[in-house]
């Protein structure tokens, strides 16, 4: 094993089969405590960023462990991403470490824990809903949702040149906003009132649980039902997400009028199956949620990540400012699809911002026959120096521009949206959502970083930051 680590760390050079594999054949930090494994001295606050530092000692294949010694394997080598990913995908059982949260906020009845067939079916029902022709006819929506946040942010700062605001405040809202309409017809309004569903999320996936916490609960889950301060108000988030999406099906069920929107659609097409082929209620249910979680927090943070950093490095903010001003002097004027797409620049701010800071860094673990489970660290591999240059830990747009480094890149070391049959479905959205939001934003205000103000970047599941972030934002008219 130690051959094809010295070299070429984080590069697999023999033909390694996933299945060959073995917890004993496999590299790893030395051994740990008995009892959490290396989830302490390794894990403890950002698992992203330790997987860097191990993929550097250790390279693109890692043995640790977790809670009572329960051995991971984690995976980075490009070779063995493409089989677990793409090649073999089904053979590998999904897995997530925040299994039991991960429940209570999806459901157990959705896409998210199918395997196989199952998976198959339900990818086969809802992908329709997610074709681009469809996506592309709601984009008035995602352009509204921009105007919204931008006249929010004016309001804010009302006379003054600039302000200092808590971007982290309204972006949520407005990607909820947007799912709300794009996903249920339903105007969730959350930007102009005090919306419960967007407490509910908030104060779910602002505290980040450990490595340690989430292996703690998938062991003994009863430490949930503890009536402690903290469980008290995830439950009565739960509570809210629930009596939401229970109200969500109950009205697209009684309309009259069926909408474009993903859940009508997927009533539609339900109502037209076989009554053994139909999803249940409770599938149905687990589908909304799903939609619900997975349609706005990612593309919060996505946007949220974007503006930081063109904060944070002004001439990439001038650059970009510049390609919207050029391409659509009329501030007044309603772009098309075709012509959003031709913004070059953005389209390499969209990708940078999704490398440096990829949503989910442990995004997958699968349980092999032996049970041992893969995690895929996609944080470590966007990380990886011998992929994305030297300046790696820069946000660099321009690197999707660089020859060497687009020959390097490719769909099993790009990963923000997963990759092979369980490739994230709503990737066209949440692209296309970023497009149309960033240039309104871009052309009607400046950022710029506020000086001493910290945030932790929490790398546990969804990248984020810890409060939340805030800039300093002045208006500008061009
Ligand atoms: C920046 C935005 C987003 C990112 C980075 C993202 C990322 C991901 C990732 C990493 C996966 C898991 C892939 C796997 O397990 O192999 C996933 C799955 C999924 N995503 Fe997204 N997502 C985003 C936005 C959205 C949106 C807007 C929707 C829906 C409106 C959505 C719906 C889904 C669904 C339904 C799945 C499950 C697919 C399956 O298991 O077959 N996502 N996403």
């Amino acid at each position: 094993m130690q051959d094809f680590v010295d070299e070429h760390p984080g590069v697999c050079r023999k033909p390694y089969s996933p299945f060959s594999l073995t917890e004993n054949s496999v590299l790893g930090p030395p051994g740990n405590n008995f009892i959490f494994g290396h989830l302490i001295s390794l894990f403890k606050d950002k698992q992203g960023e330790a997987f860097i530092h191990l993929a550097k000692q250790y390279g693109g294949i890692i043995r640790f462990h977790a809670l009572l010694n329960k051995p991971y394997i984690s995976i980075s080598d490009p070779k063995l991403v493409q089989q677990v990913l793409i090649n073999r995908s089904y053979e590998f059982p999904k897995y997530f470490i925040s299994k039991s949260m991960i429940k209570d906020l999806v459901g157990e009845d959705g896409i998210s824990f199918s395997q196989g067939d199952a998976h198959k079916r339900l990818r086969k029902l809802i992908s329709p809903s997610f074709a681009f022709a469809n996506i592309k006819e709601v984009l008035p929506i995602f352009i509204q949702a921009g105007h919204k946040l931008k006249d929010a942010w004016l309001k804010q700062i009302g006379n003054k040149k600039e302000e200092r605001i808590t971007i982290t405040a309204l972006i949520p809202k407005i990607t909820l906003d947007v799912i709300g309409l794009v996903g249920f017809n339903y105007e969730f309004n959350s930007i102009t009132s005090d919306s419960e569903l967007a407490r509910a999320y908030h104060s779910i996936t602002n505290k980040r649980p450990s490595f340690l916490y989430m292996e703690l609960l998938n062991i003994f889950p009863f430490i949930k039902k503890i009536p402690t301060s903290y469980n008290n108000q995830y439950w009565n988030s739960i509570k809210t997400i629930d009596n939401v999406t229970e109200k969500l099906i109950a009205e697209q069920k009684n309309a009259t009028v069926r909408g474009k929107d993903f859940l009508s659609l997927l009533i539609k097409i339900n109502e037209n199956l076989s009554i053994n082929e139909q999803l249940t209620h409770k599938g149905l249910r687990s589908m909304v949620m799903t939609l619900l979680f997975a349609g706005h927090e990612t593309t919060s943070s996505l946007l949220t990540w974007a503006l930081y950093y063109l904060a944070k490095i002004p001439d990439i903010q001038d650059h970009l400012r510049k390609e919207v001003l050029d391409k659509f002097p009329d501030r007044n004027y309603f772009p098309t699809f075709e012509e959003i797409d031709h913004l070059k620049y953005l389209e390499c701010v969209f990708k940078e911002s999704l490398r440096i800071s990829p949503p989910d860094e442990i995004m997958n673990g699968y349980v092999t026959p032996k049970g041992t489970q893969f995690i895929i660290p996609i944080y470590a591999i966007h990380h990886d120096p011998l992929i994305w240059g030297d300046d790696v830990e820069s946000f660099n747009p321009s690197r999707w521009l660089d020859p060497e480094i687009k020959s390097k890149i490719s769909n099993n070391n790009f990963l923000p949206f997963g990759a092979g049959v369980r490739n994230c479905l709503g990737m066209k959205m949440a692209q296309l959502e970023f497009k149309c939001v960033i240039p309104i934003i871009i052309r009607n205000f400046e950022f710029r970083l506020v000086e001493g103000f910290t945030f932790k970047k929490s790398t546990n599941g969804l990248c984020k930051p810890i409060p939340g972030i805030d800039l300093f934002v002045s208006k500008v008219d061009y």
